[in-house]
């Protein structure tokens, strides 16, 4: 595969030596076994498109990359908290200006809830700008059709023609991805995100609530902190008025991953976006994703399920991290509420025993999955509140940081996720069931669990 070079200078440590992409191993997944693979039809057709995203400029820039490597690291030592959601899959029909901001808001808002509360600094990371693909447990749906796997590769559309896979979709994926990237760096580089402006970021339908009216107490308190250091004549400054949110998403299809993977000095990076992870059904240690994974500088992170032993985590720490560089992985676990207080002690004990340095990270949503009474995929409020609280007394018993939380969510009033100070039920699911996958927390949902946590991390 051809691949461009680049030599120009950009803020970051300094760059070394060039190398090729051969002696990276860039293409060295190929050759392996591989689960989930996109079922396109056309070998050549792919290759079109990987020649096209070979050629095209990159969602983010290395720098950024690297800074947020270094936050996780500070992360990784206690010393700040990582708050990762957005859309269980994105898709092209809602990459709106208007979802976009809804979802940043939201996001921002359980970030000042946690900010505020723990007095910790927050790195905030959307699953946006390339969620595109899902991993399925069955090939074909319901309907019999072959599953949708994700924007990137097919349509949600109840039709054989539109569950076949198509490679152009990649092209897709990339130029709504980068329209994305850029209208969220405009608008929180840009006003929207300033603290002075805490208040607009409350929906209407949030603002009644009681975790509206709680944020709103936050947000008044803020209010007279920032007029307290403006009367005694501190400077304003600047990191009040931005945020700086970093895009996320699975690493699933390496047909989209590896043409954007490009090399920068010694390194190679995957410019898709900034944070890349490896999800629970694709985590096999010898397998595709892993070898692939591990051969790019991002900081990136891995899935473990209630099946992990603490020795699989420690293989994948030793393959996916060998020079032990604090923020650079992150272990994310989704246990289940029932299973996260009997499997997760060992792992975190025993990787922690072994020297590894990582992020903790509490995905609440992925093992709490079930189907309602009227058949809706959904999870409860109180599964997913109990697996957080699971995972903080795990890490307050062994005395590690639980790093962070990574939720799928919206800034929509939707109704996917039951219970909550709603109270939302089976019967009220169909009224706003929006997701094109896995069910989400609504705002109100999210703020409640920002506080909860907020609650968690105080002690
Ligand atoms: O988001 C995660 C997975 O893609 C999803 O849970 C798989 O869902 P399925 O079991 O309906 O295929
Ligand atoms: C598929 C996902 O999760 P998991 O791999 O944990 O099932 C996801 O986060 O979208």
């Amino acid at each position: 595969m051809r691949q461009e070079w680049h030599h120009f200078r950009y803020p970051g440590p300094e760059i070394g030596e060039p190398v090729s992409e051969e002696s990276l191993g860039l293409d060295h997944w190929r050759e392996l076994p591989r689960a989930q693979v996109p079922p396109f039809p056309d070998q050549v057709a792919v290759d079109g498109v990987m020649e096209v995203l070979n050629l095209v400029p990159p969602i983010v820039a290395p720098y950024e990359v690297d800074q947020l490597r270094d936050r996780l690291a500070l992360v990784a030592d206690g010393k700040a908290f990582l708050l990762q959601g957005g859309d269980c899959a994105e898709t092209f029909a809602d990459n709106t200006e208007a979802h976009l901001l809804a979802n940043a808001r939201t996001l921002l808002q359980m970030a000042v809830v946690l900010t505020y509360g723990a007095s910790l600094p927050v790195v905030k990371v959307g699953r946006v700008a390339g969620q595109y693909t899902k991993p399925r447990s069955s090939p074909t749906d319901a309907l019999g059709l072959p599953a949708y796997r994700g924007d990137l590769i097919n349509s949600l559309d109840t039709t054989p023609e539109a569950r076949v896979a198509d490679p152009q979709r990649m092209i897709r994926a990339y130029a709504n991805a980068s329209s994305a990237m850029n209208m969220l760096r405009a608008y929180l580089g840009g006003g929207m995100a300033d603290l002075h402006a805490v208040h607009d970021w409350n929906k209407d339908f949030v603002r009644t609530s009681a975790a509206g009216q709680r944020y709103e107490a936050i947000g008044r308190e803020i209010d007279r902190a920032l007029g307290f250091m403006q009367a005694c004549g501190v400077q304003d400054n600047e990191e009040l008025r931005r945020v700086t949110l970093y895009c996320s998403h699975e690493a699933l299809a390496l047909e989209y991953e590896r043409p954007l993977t490009r090399i920068v000095g010694d390194k190679a990076y995957g410019l898709s976006g900034h944070f890349l992870w490896i999800g629970e059904r694709t985590r096999q240690l010898d397998h595709a994703h892993i070898d692939y994974i591990s051969r790019i500088a991002n900081p990136i992170g891995v899935k473990l399920g209630p099946g992990t032993s603490p020795e699989t985590a420690i293989e994948l720490c030793e393959k996916l991290n060998p020079q032990n560089i604090p923020g650079r992985l992150t272990l994310i676990s989704r246990m289940g509420n029932g299973k996260v207080r009997d499997v997760l002690p060992s792992i975190v004990e025993k990787v922690t025993a072994a020297g590894c340095r990582v992020v903790w990270q509490c995905d609440p949503m992925h093992g709490n999955t079930v189907e309602s009474s009227n058949g809706y995929k959904t999870r409860h409020f109180d599964r997913i509140v109990d697996e957080v609280l699971g995972y903080f007394e795990v890490h307050r018993q062994l005395g590690t940081h639980p790093g962070g939380l990574h939720v799928e969510l919206t800034g929509e009033d939707v109704t996917e996720c039951l219970g909550g100070a709603q109270a939302i039920v089976d019967e009220d699911l169909p009224d706003r069931y929006e997701t094109a996958c896995d069910p989400r927390l609504n705002t109100q949902q999210s703020l409640e669990l920002a506080f909860l946590v907020a609650e968690m991390l105080r002690g």
